[in-house]
């Protein structure tokens, strides 16, 4: 039998995920330990009420509420309690007293991330985080290593599975957005507080992480353009499937030119999917994430992007990474912020938009309508009327749903300031932006 060397792995946080990386370890510890070459030791997991019910059973004599104690004794720590404190001082406390540490925290990263590589690097510690993007998805490790050769142009994502599960629910079987949102929660998917997912937060902290590690630029959270799926209302899910799109909460990280600068550009907000675009097939609480690079063309990484037993899965192969390294020796591969690019407003993005508007049916409306679209160079692809106020109504109006070319975000926005200022225009209906 191998005699392998013992790393002392301690586990923070027995929720949905820290309870399956707890049974995993426990289950699988051999099979691990000959794939690591170091055997994974679970030396306790800190919680917060040790009475609470557990999905998994955790044996008792592992069970701890003094998280900083487990934290002084091990040689790897893997962060799942979630949110900025104490899991962002407990990280720094584990990386200082020189342990590898692994999280699924997407928050804390995007909020501390540059505090925590820096304080990894100072002791040649390593952060891992596959599962703080992509849940079970392998999409941080591809970015950091597989592609660290190409120039990765563009990042299109579904990486929230609690919206996905929402604005799926919505369009196939026309759910409202509260009581799909009941359902992510009771199947472990949702934040500890859902407005993280339904505000769009948590893809923005996905989005700060992708962009951070694709452009080898820091990108931090309020740079990301962030709007959630609070406004979506089950009649535009139902408009848009009628003019033959789905909406979903994309995160979008691409390199943008703006006045001959180049820099990068990172939004997530609700956007027009169409029907034969591969997003649009993406259901449930799946994630999907693109990336196109210069040389590797487009790639498309495809899964389980929340729930416990999956996140776990990327958790376990972030261990057995850190134990390799362990067995290796030598200090840990720091974050390449190098290209330090310039990072750009939601003003500067181009992108595709479908404007509804309510105008008055009289002759000449369209004919104005068309040149305040061209007075602010935004072309116009296509154009549907509909009767809006119908026959009888005081005052007929139609419906008008425009769909533009590319087009700059600051024009768009000054079409619309003008389109509101009309007085052939009733209503600006919505304006949603048209990705893929
Ligand atoms: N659930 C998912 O689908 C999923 C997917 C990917 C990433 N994540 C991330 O994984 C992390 C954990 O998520 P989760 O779903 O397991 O959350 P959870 O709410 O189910 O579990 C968090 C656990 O941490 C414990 N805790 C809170 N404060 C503590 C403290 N001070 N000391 C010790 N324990 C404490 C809580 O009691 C709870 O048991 C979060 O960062 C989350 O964003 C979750
Ligand atoms: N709440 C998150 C968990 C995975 O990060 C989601 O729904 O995607
Ligand atoms: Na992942």
């Amino acid at each position: 039998m191998i005699e392998y060397r013992n790393l002392r792995v301690a586990v923070l946080g027995g929720g949905s995920v820290g309870s399956q990386v707890a049974a995993l370890l426990l289950q699988h510890g051999e099979e691990l330990a000959a794939r690591a070459g170091a055997g994974l030791e679970l030396v306790g997991v800190a919680v917060r009420n040790p009475d609470a019910p557990r999905d998994t059973d955790i044996p008792a004599h592992l069970i701890t509420t003094d998280a900083e104690s487990l934290i002084l004794g091990a040689d790897i720590v893997v962060e799942l309690i979630g949110g900025i404190e104490p899991a962002r001082t407990y990280i720094l406390q584990a990386l200082n007293s020189g342990a590898d540490v692994i999280t699924a925290n997407k928050a804390v990263l995007a909020n501390h991330g540059p505090e925590l590589f820096e304080a990894a690097e100072q002791v040649g510690a390593q952060l891992y985080y596959e599962a703080a993007v992509g849940g079970a998805i392998p999409i941080i490790r591809p970015l950091r290593d597989s592609l660290a050769g190409d120039r990765v142009k563009r990042i299109l994502g579904i990486v929230n599975g609690t919206t996905n599960y929402i604005l799926d629910r919505m369009d196939t079987r026309g759910d409202e957005l509260r009581e799909a949102l009941a359902e992510a929660t009771r199947l472990g998917y949702a934040e500890a507080d859902p407005t993280a997912d339904i505000g769009g937060f948590d893809a923005a902290n996905k989005a700060a992480i992708l962009a951070s590690l694709a452009f080898h630029t820091t990108v931090s959270l309020d740079e990301v353009y962030c709007e959630g799926i609070t406004g979506v209302t089950g009649e535009q899910v139902r408009a848009a499937r009628k003019a033959g799109y789905v909406v979903k909460l994309l995160a979008i990280c691409e390199r943008i030119t703006a006045d001959g600068v180049e820099g990068v550009s990172a939004r997530v907000h609700p956007a027009l999917v169409p029907l034969d675009h591969p997003l649009a097939a993406v259901h449930g609480a799946n994630n999907a994430v693109f990336v196109e690079a210069e040389a590797a063309g487009s790639l498309m990484f495809y899964g389980a992007g929340a729930g416990g037993v999956e996140t776990a899965s990327a958790v376990l192969g972030d261990l057995v990474s850190a134990a390799r390294r362990h067995v290796a020796g030598g200090p840990g591969v720091a974050e390449s912020t190098h290209a330090n690019l310039p990072v750009f407003p939601i003003a500067s993005a181009i992108t595709r938009y479908q404007v509804t508007l309510e105008v008055n049916d009289e002759p000449g409306v369209l004919a104005t309508i068309a040149q305040l679209f061209s007075d602010h160079s935004v072309s116009v692809e296509a154009v549907s009327q509909s009767v809006a106020g119908g026959q009888g109504a005081e005052r007929p109006t139609a419906t008008l749903v425009i769909v533009t070319h590319e087009a700059i975000e600051s024009s768009l926005a000054a079409t619309v300031a003008s389109l509101t200022a009309s007085p052939v225009v009733a209503s600006v209906v919505s304006v949603l932006r048209v990705e893929g």
